[in-house]
């Protein structure tokens, strides 16, 4: 009987100490399993009086009963334990936030351009297009630049041919078009696109640089369609506040020619180091278009007028978002593009 007593305490203990299932299954096959020192207990019942039998029978049978519920008690508790860690372990914090997709985003030049784009479209203009490479006639002689005239001069000029060139302005497009129209109004255009100069690269100069130039051609056009046409665009784009001023100037393919500026944002005409101190900034180019240009365009200078402008697409993005240069657009820095997400 104390024999009983002693190995139910010491598997007490053991059922106690043990600290994963595994300890347990061992603890239970070492005292009730068939070779445990239980078993061999009972063999030795035969060879004990007729009234000790029934009492170590009975002691036996208690201590079995003890130690499986002891063993049942832990498991339970070691399978809760084991669950919680599990649960722990698992959890997840459907209150964090979503793990950011890296995304691409539009090239700021882009994205300035398809804002001057909705604002003349929204003004009746048709978007045209048309090849970068492209004949000395389009891109000189059609704009009354004839030959030997010094803006074709070779240094200003990527020439690939004796004819074939990168264009220096997207106005090619604009006689292109009108040929298309064979001499009837009205063309209404903007034609955005990249253009290129034999030139030094510095913070404002690039070889390869992007213009929207526009032309309107119908019977009746004056230079106040011209404003009134700027009024709106510089209104929207740059904001309500903007004045905008005319200064006269000269281009080839256009008489008169004038320069639009228009009032610093920064310092509202005061003057300041983005406006030089003048209190405005030069935007774009403009002017009536030539009578030659007309004629070679197929429009009859006597019944037909118009006018057109052009301007830098890098320039309105670097004074739109602050940027001092030039180069920035083309070194596909991400540090620098990804900051127009
Ligand atoms: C048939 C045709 C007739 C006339 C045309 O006149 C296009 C014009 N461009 C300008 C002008 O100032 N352009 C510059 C602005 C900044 S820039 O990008 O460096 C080029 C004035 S009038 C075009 C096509």
């Amino acid at each position: 009987l104390e024999r009983l007593q002693e190995l139910h305490d010491e598997a007490a203990a053991q059922i106690e100490a043990a600290e994963t299932l595994n300890d347990l299954r061992d603890v239970r096959v070492k005292y009730l399993g068939k070779k445990g020192p239980m078993t061999e207990l009972m063999k030795g019942m035969g060879k004990l009086s007729g009234e000790e039998r029934p009492k170590v029978g009975q002691k036996a049978n208690e201590v079995r009963e003890s130690l499986n519920s002891l063993i049942d008690v832990k498991e339970s508790r070691l399978e809760k334990e084991a669950l919680q860690e599990q649960l722990k372990a698992e959890a997840i914090d459907v209150t964090l936030p979503g793990r950011p997709v890296p995304r691409g985003g539009r090239h700021p030049l882009t994205s300035v351009v398809e804002t001057i784009e909705d604002v003349f479209v929204g003004m009746g203009f048709n978007v045209a297009e048309g090849p970068e490479v492209e004949t000395d006639y389009y891109n000189f002689e059609s704009l009354n630049l004839p030959k030997h005239h010094p803006a074709r001069d070779m240094q200003d000029t990527f020439f690939v041919t004796q004819d074939l060139l990168l264009r220096t302005q997207t106005s090619p497009v604009q006689t292109r078009t009108m040929e298309e129209h064979q001499g009837q109004g009205p063309v209404k255009i903007i034609c955005p696109g990249k253009v290129y100069r034999r030139d030094e690269d510095d913070a404002t100069h690039s070889h390869q640089f992007m213009q929207i130039e526009g032309l309107v051609v119908d019977e009746g056009i004056r230079m106040s369609d011209l404003k009134g046409i700027f009024a709106t665009f510089v209104k929207e784009y740059f904001g309500e506040d903007r004045e905008i001023r005319l200064r006269p100037s000269f281009f080839p393919f256009t008489e008169p020619s004038a320069e639009l500026d228009i009032s610093c944002a920064l310092c509202g005409g005061e003057g300041c180091r983005t406006c030089k101190g003048s209190g405005w900034i030069e935007v774009l180019g403009a002017g009536m278009v030539h009578p030659n240009v007309l004629r070679m365009g197929g429009f009859d200078p006597e019944k037909y007028s118009g006018f057109a402008f052009g301007m830098g697409v890098e320039r309105f993005a670097m004074l739109k978002y602050g940027i001092d240069d030039i180069r920035h657009f083309y070194t596909n820095d991400t540090r620098f593009l990804s900051q127009f997400k």
